[in-house]
């Protein structure tokens, strides 16, 4: 029996076996030979490769896959048990095994007039309870019922947190800052630990009428509890208030720890509490999207988690060969995994999504960086890539260069809206419509050129343009019609089952990161020596960072 017969034999297939094989086959292709020109075969595969759900679009046509790459990709899929772990994952099973924990973020904006799964009942409704003291606390600040110490309604809310607990609610702000927003209240946010973010509100914004809002589930990440603290002390010192009854009218908390909010002297009327079953990374349509509902009041903050819940339930109900988070999940295993591309570009065509390249950076990486499997057993080869990017118009005159003409390939998401709602005078929204167009346009033209390179010059005018673009660069693009609450609800909610297909594709857990303690806990001990507390320098592991600590003392005398 020679190789080739042995590699088909039926006891060595199996669909990762046969994803290498077609992967290998393929790399003889361009990406360009995929796209090919005006063959109506080529249209077929086109058109057979986008999908739209409500007003989402998802075009992965410029991937280097074919449509049997996706019946492959599904057979794996289906052979990996996504459509069994989909059920225990929104009927409350503890898919997060290392904590021993549920995950059900679902159940947070789970809508109050549906039956839930069996299993999520007890959790939708307790996340019900809490979106209705949530609804009255915003209602209480936007009706200039909330007073601060010192009697004044507030005007600022300073929402304070870090990781999970900043990225989302952040993202949100920026992305619907141009949506109408309760004009009486503006919404801050500080994560950086190190109070630059802090100094210029505390200079600006008057102590009398600003609101903190804790944000962290844990209410014990150093970040978040040092700015707080130096933010009680601005308040506390600007009216000559003791801190605890500044506690007591200027501070809201959320966590899932309200033991520890009550002992950090925050009223029981004032916590919002979310169960661990949500992760930090999970957890804006938790309580801790309460700014954003303080933001943009509780109509649009509910139509966010209509968008999330209608990704929901179409991705537990759509055929996996049509189901978004599914698909999503598979071309971005099939770029990681099987083509080795190491990097992953998240490009937003519109400047109110600066932030999204970031929360994806947390979601993805803090989810399914990891490389032991859920058996206990090492994984041999690159789960989630590396995932950084840029508002792409802005990029494009920084490091696109690289791409086009540099020697790697990366695989990237392009993230477009189509249509944007201004209210402006004719001329300034004639002015600003012919800016959506010309973003559109560089949109699709550096999808084009990704893709194609230098096949993508007209062949009039290849003879004239500068050549030598790569090209290659797999790209999806996701078109949103509008930018909305529900669109950009619906669009963060497939970004999440995403993760977690990918996480059954690779047996991982996604809901924990224990890669990120010995950090903090390293930090700690030398924070101590930085502080002067200790000076058991001879505890620090190496030369290097010893000689970087003896540097640093020595410039901060
Ligand atoms: O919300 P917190 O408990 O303050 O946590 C904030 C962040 O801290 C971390 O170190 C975790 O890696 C993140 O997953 C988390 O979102």
């Amino acid at each position: 029996m020679n190789s080739s017969t042995l590699s088909r034999s039926p006891r060595t297939y199996s669909p990762v076996n046969a994803l290498y094989a077609h992967a290998e086959q393929l790399q003889a292709h361009s990406l360009s030979d995929l796209l090919g020109c005006d063959s109506s075969s080529a249209q077929q595969r086109a058109s057979a490769l986008a999908f739209t759900f409500g007003s989402l679009h998802l075009d992965v046509s410029k991937q280097r896959i074919t449509p049997h790459t996706l019946k492959l990709l599904i057979d794996w899929a289906h052979s990996c048990g996504v459509k069994e772990k989909r059920q225990a994952l929104f009927s409350g099973q503890k898919v997060n095994i290392s904590e021993r924990r549920e995950a059900l973020h679902m159940a947070a904006r789970w809508p109050k007039h549906k039956t839930p799964p069996k299993g999520m009942e007890a959790a939708a409704t307790f996340c019900q309870q809490q979106q209705l003291r949530l609804a009255g606390m915003v209602s209480r600040v936007h009706e200039g019922r909330w007073f601060g110490a010192t009697g004044q309604a507030i005007t600022d809310v300073v929402h304070i947190g870090v990781g999970g607990s900043d990225l989302g609610p952040k993202l949100i702000s920026e992305a619907l800052a141009d949506r109408p927003s309760h004009e009486k209240v503006r919404v801050h946010y500080v994560s950086t630990m190190d109070g630059a973010q802090l100094l210029p509100l505390m200079e600006r914004l008057n102590p009398a009428t600003t609101l903190l809002v804790l944000a962290s589930k844990s209410f014990t990440t150093a970040d978040t509890q040092f700015n707080v603290r130096t933010a009680l002390a601005w308040l506390s010192e600007a009216l000559e208030i003791d801190i605890s009854t500044i506690c007591h009218h200027q501070l809201v908390g959320v966590s899932s720890k309200p033991e520890k909010m009550t002992a950090f002297g925050i009223p029981e009327a004032h916590q919002l509490v979310f169960k661990d079953w949500i992760g930090g990374r999970f957890s804006l349509w938790s309580p801790i999207g309460v700014s954003v509902a303080m933001q943009l009041g509780m109509e649009q903050f509910n139509a966010l988690l209509a968008g999330a819940h209608a990704m929901d339930q179409h991705f537990l109900d759509a055929p996996l060969e049509e189901n978004l988070p599914t698909l999503l999940a598979l071309v971005g295993a099939w770029n990681c995994q099987f083509l080795n591309i190491p990097t992953h570009a998240v490009l937003p065509y519109d400047g109110r999504l600066k932030s999204l390249s970031a929360y994806l950076q947390q979601l993805e990486m803090e989810s399914n960086g990891k490389s032991v499997g859920l058996d206990g057993r090492s994984v041999n080869h690159a789960t989630c890539p590396i995932m950084w990017g840029d508002v792409g118009p802005n990029a494009q005159h920084a490091f696109y260069q690289l791409l086009h003409q540099g020697g790697h390939t990366v695989s990237a998401d392009f993230v477009a809206v189509a249509k944007r709602d201004v209210v402006a005078t004719d001329e300034v929204s004639r002015a600003l419509c012919a800016q959506e167009q010309l973003t559109l346009a560089n949109c699709l033209a550096q999808s084009q050129l990704f893709a194609l390179g230098d096949d993508a010059i007209p062949v009039s005018l290849r003879g004239h343009m500068a050549q030598g673009y790569r090209g290659n660069h797999p790209n999806s693009l996701l078109l949103l019609q509008e930018l909305n609450p529900w669109s950009i609800g619906a669009l963060l909610a497939l970004y999440e089952h995403k993760v977690f297909v990918q996480s059954v594709l690779w047996n991982l857990n996604p809901f924990d990161q224990p890669g990120v303690e010995l950090g903090k806990q390293l930090a700690t001990s030398l924070y101590e020596m930085l502080a002067g507390e200790t000076l058991a320098h001879n505890n620090v592991k190496d030369p290097s960072t010893e000689q970087l600590l003896c540097k640093i003392n020595e410039w901060r005398q």
